[in-house]
């Protein structure tokens, strides 16, 4: 691995009795977007707010850009962008007077392209909730910093305004910025991420690199057939037959272009219509119910 920009070993948290994070390691690499995923309380935020040096680690070792975030912050700080789930920005200033602020006489300006130039001599408390979240990637993402750090950026806002979150973080991947998402949504996480981990009750369940993760899974095959319908009658496929209530079936398979292919050979051949017939390799969300599945049992 190249020099990673985010290394940590064997990361614990606690807040008082509680762990929250209970042994991570962690290497995030130069120019990649890495997606820290989980269900609620898993321990992302902790996690992150460890990496920006706002939360001291009960154990384990830190490097964020070469150096111990809990120590040398400052240092950190001047080279990283941070979106908070939660910004406490003064609500009297307008967004104009925010930015200049923020700013610290950083070059470049996300206002136009995320939509808010239209609205610089507005007060940050008449914003709307989607505007105020655009206004924190604004300030986050000024000056191009080396790493960002996005905390659920995309909650509350509109399709149109999330596909613009999305362009603007393109833009600064194509340009080197490494940046580390959390979020709830996986579409996004799978649209964006080049490697991921999952954490499940503070420790990592699933990492590795987004192909690779998705490829680990099995593809699904499903369809309605008539009901009543004998399952037996179906044709010999090399996948398993996993769900069968009211007539749908759920397939999953690791050749999946061989398994369609019989089906609808056999279909044909029978007369039969697949109904709301589905074929697709493993998408994330089918990754999180599988992690979700073995981390229960
Ligand atoms: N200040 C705190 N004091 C005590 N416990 C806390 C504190 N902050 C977080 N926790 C607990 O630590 C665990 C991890 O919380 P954390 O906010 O890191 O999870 P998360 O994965 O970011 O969750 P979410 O997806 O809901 O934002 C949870 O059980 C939470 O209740």
């Amino acid at each position: 691995m190249r020099n990673p920009v985010i290394d940590v070993t064997a990361l614990h948290c606690r807040y008082g009795e509680f762990e929250a994070v209970r042994g991570v390691d962690l290497q995030v690499t130069q120019g990649e977007l890495f997606a820290l995923l989980g269900t609620n309380g898993a321990g992302k935020t902790t996690l992150v707010e460890t990496l920006e040096g706002l939360r001291a680690p009960s154990a384990g070792r830190v490097r964020v850009l070469g150096v111990d975030p809990g120590r040398d912050r400052a240092a950190i700080r001047a080279r990283t962008g941070i979106m908070l789930q939660q910004s406490g920005f003064p609500a009297d200033l307008t967004v104009a007077e925010m930015v200049r602020l923020w700013g610290r006489g950083r070059r470049g300006d996300a206002l136009e392209r995320l939509d808010l130039g239209h609205r610089r001599d507005v007060r940050i408390k008449q914003l709307s909730g989607g505007e105020r979240r655009r206004l924190d990637l604004v300030l986050a993402v000024q000056g191009e910093p080396e790493l960002l750090f996005l905390d659920e950026p995309t909650t509350g806002l509109d399709p149109e305004s999330r596909q613009r979150t999305w362009d603007v973080v393109r833009e600064l991947l194509a340009r080197g910025t490494t940046v580390v998402l959390t979020t709830h949504y996986l579409e996004e996480a799978e649209s964006l991420a080049h490697r991921l981990a999952i954490l499940h009750q503070g420790r990592v369940a699933v990492t590795g690199a987004l192909v690779d993760v998705l490829a680990a899974q099995p593809s699904r095959i499903s369809f309605d057939l008539p009901h009543p319908f004998d399952v037996g009658a179906l044709p010999m496929l090399s996948g398993d037959v996993v769900h069968v209530p009211s007539g749908r079936v759920d397939v999953r398979t690791r050749q999946l272009q061989d398994d369609l292919d019989v089906l609808l050979a056999w279909a044909r051949r029978e007369g039969l219509a697949l109904g709301r017939l589905r074929a697709h390799h493993a998408s994330l969300e089918d990754v999180f119910h599988a992690t979700r599945q073995v981390t229960a049992a």
